[in-house]
C-alpha cells in the first residue's frame, strides 16, 4: 500500500489563526494528505475537541512550552515565548517524524511565524505560508516592508493610493499604522511576515479570487500564490464545525432559542476571540441594541461579562459566552451580523450571505470594514470618533438600516451574491478549490 504523503502544520495560537489552518487541513486529508497539526504542550491542555471526526482525523504533536523568560508588552511576552518553545522544539520533532515510517514532506505554517521556513528548508523539509488576513491588508504590509509606502503624522486627511486597492483614507488602513507607535510589537509581526515570503515554497491566502481579483493579481505579479479560501467548513456535512476551540461553547439552548424566532428577525453580535470593547463601549452596544428593538444573540466571552452593565437584562436579547458561530450564521432566524470585523468572521458572513454591521476595532478590522461597507457593499460600516468610540444612536440606526430599511434589500442582494461567488470559488472547478487541488498534487510528488 502506498504511503500517505504527510505534512506538519503549525497555527498562531490564536482562534482567528487556528480555524483556517485547521480547515485547510481538513480539505488537504479529503484529497489524501496526512496532516500532524503541532503545537506546545499549554495550548493542546486548552484544545476543546469538537467534532470527533477532527480528533481521528488530524494527529496533534506537542512541543514543550519554553521556561517564561521573556520581558515587554503582554503581546511581546506570547510571541516571544512561542517563539522560543517551537525553535527550540521544532526540530527534534521533525526528526522524531524522519524516524518513523512517513517523514513529514512539508510545514505550512501561519504567516507571522516566517522563522520557521529556515528550520525547515535546513532539515530538508519544504514550507508552505497561509495568510489569514485579506490580501488587501498583506499588501499593505508588504509595501511598508519594502519601503513602497510609509504613514506620517501629517498626513491625516489626505488620500491614500495604492497600487490595485481602493483609495483609502488613513482610517481604512490597518489600526497598527495609523496609530503610530501605538502597537509596535504586533506591527513588526505583521511586517515581518515578508521576510522570507519570496523563499517560501507556496504562498497561500486565505480568500477567493473573486473577492479581491485586482490586489490579488498585483501580488501575484511579485511571487506566485495560491488562493484557498474561504475556508469555511461546508454546512451540509456532519463536521460543521472547524473541530478545535480555545473556548467552550455554552449548551446548544441558543439554537433552540433561534428556533423560536422569526426568520431574518435576530442580530447575532460578536467580536471573536481576542477584542474586549471597553466598559463604556459595551455599554453603547448594549443600549444600542435595545434601541435597535430587534431580537439579539450577543457573544460576551467569560472575562468581559464584568463590562456589562450592572442589571443589564433584556426580553429581546440572549447573552452567551461562546456558541458556534457558523451554526448561529446558517441560522434563518439570523438577520444581521454586528461584527468587529476579524477575516474569519468576515468570511464566514459573506460566504453565508448574512449582511453585517461593520464595527471595526483594530489591526486588519479597519480595513476589513472599508472593504464590507464600500467594495462588496454587503453590510454598512459604523462611524466612530477618533478614538474609535461608536454611539448607541450609530449602533440602533446601523442595525435598523441594515435589518429594516431600504438599503437593507440592496445589502441583502449583495451578501447573496457574495454567498454564490464564495461557493463557487471551494466547489469542484472553482479556483480555491483548484488551488488546493493542485497543492496537494504538488505536495504527493514532493522529495525530501
Ligand atoms: O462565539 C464565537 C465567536 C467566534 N467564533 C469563531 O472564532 C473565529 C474568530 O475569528 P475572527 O473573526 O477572525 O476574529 P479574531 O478571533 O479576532 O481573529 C484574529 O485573527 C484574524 C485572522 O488573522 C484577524 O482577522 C482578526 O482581526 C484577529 O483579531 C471565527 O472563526 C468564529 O466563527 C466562534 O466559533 N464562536
Amino acid at each position: 500500500m502506498a504511503t500517505k504523503t504527510h505534512i506538519l502544520a503549525l497555527p498562531f495560537p490564536l482562534q482567528g489563526h487556528i480555524n483556517p489552518m485547521l480547515q485547510l487541513c481538513k480539505t488537504l486529508i479529503t484529497k489524501g494528505i496526512h496532516v500532524t497539526l503541532v503545537t506546545t504542550v499549554s495550548i493542546s491542555l486548552s484544545l476543546q475537541m469538537q467534532a470527533s471526526t477532527t480528533s481521528n482525523l488530524i494527529d496533534i504533536d506537542t512541543i514543550p512550552d519554553a521556561t517564561n523568560t521573556s520581558e515587554g508588552d503582554i503581546y511581546q511576552v506570547f510571541i516571544n515565548n512561542f517563539k522560543a518553545a517551537i525553535t527550540q522544539g521544532l526540530p527534534q520533532l521533525i526528526e522524531k517524524h524522519k524516524q518513523s515510517s512517513y517523514p513529514a514532506k512539508a510545514i505550512v505554517y501561519d504567516s507571522v511565524l516566517p522563522w520557521t521556513l529556515d528550520i525547515a528548508h535546513q532539515l530538508g523539509l519544504k514550507g508552505a505560508v497561509l495568510f489569514t488576513q485579506p490580501c488587501t491588508v498583506c499588501s499593505i504590509f508588504y509595501h511598508m516592508q519594502q519601503g513602497t509606502f510609509k504613514v506620517t503624522t501629517e498626513d491625516e486627511g489626505s488620500d491614500i493610493t495604492l497600487p490595485a486597492m481602493p483609495l483609502l483614507r488613513r482610517r481604512d488602513l490597518p489600526s497598527l499604522i495609523y496609530d503610530i507607535g501605538a502597537y509596535t510589537t504586533l506591527l513588526d509581526l505583521l511586517l515581518d511576515q515578508f521576510s522570507t515570503f519570496q523563499e517560501a515554497d507556496w504562498r497561500l491566502f486565505n480568500t477567493f479570487d473573486k473577492l479581491e481579483d485586482e490586489i490579488l493579481k498585483w501580488m501575484a505579479s511579485k511571487c506566485p500564490i495560491l488562493t484557498i479560501g474561504p475556508t469555511i467548513p461546508p454546512l451540509h456535512m456532519d463536521d460543521n464545525e472547524y473541530g478545535l476551540s480555545l473556548f467552550k461553547p455554552n449548551a446548544e439552548d441558543y439554537m433552540k432559542w433561534l428556533d423560536t424566532k422569526e426568520n431574518s428577525s435576530v442580530v447575532y453580535i460578536s467580536f471573536g476571540s481576542l477584542v474586549t470593547p471597553g466598559e463604556e463601549q459595551m455599554e453603547e452596544i448594549a443600549r444600542g441594541l435595545v434601541e435597535s428593538n430587534c431580537f439579539f444573540l450577543w457573544v460576551v466571552r467569560a472575562e468581559e461579562e464584568s463590562k456589562l452593565p450592572r442589571d443589564f437584562v433584556s426580553e429581546k436579547g440572549l447573552i452567551v459566552n461562546w456558541c458556534s458561530q457558523l451554526l448561529v450564521l446558517a441560522h434563518p432566524a439570523v438577520g444581521c451580523f454586528l461584527t468587529h470585523c476579524g477575516w474569519n468572521s468576515t468570511l464566514e458572513a459573506l460566504s453565508l450571505g448574512v449582511p453585517t454591521v461593520a464595527m471595526a476595532q483594530w489591526t486588519d478590522q479597519t480595513t476589513t470594514a472599508k472593504l464590507i461597507a464600500d467594495v462588496w457593499q454587503t453590510g454598512i460600516r459604523t462611524k466612530a470618533d477618533e478614538n474609535g468610540f461608536v454611539t448607541r444612536e450609530e449602533i440602533a440606526g446601523s442595525i435598523r438600516e441594515v435589518m429594516q430599511e431600504e438599503r437593507g434589500n440592496e445589502i441583502r442582494k449583495n451578501a447573496k451574491r457574495w454567498k454564490q461567488l464564495a461557493k463557487e470559488a471551494v466547489s469542484e472547478g472553482g479556483s480555491s478549490h483548484n488551488n488546493i487541488t493542485e497543492f496537494a498534487i504538488q505536495l504527493s510528488s514532493t522529495t525530501t
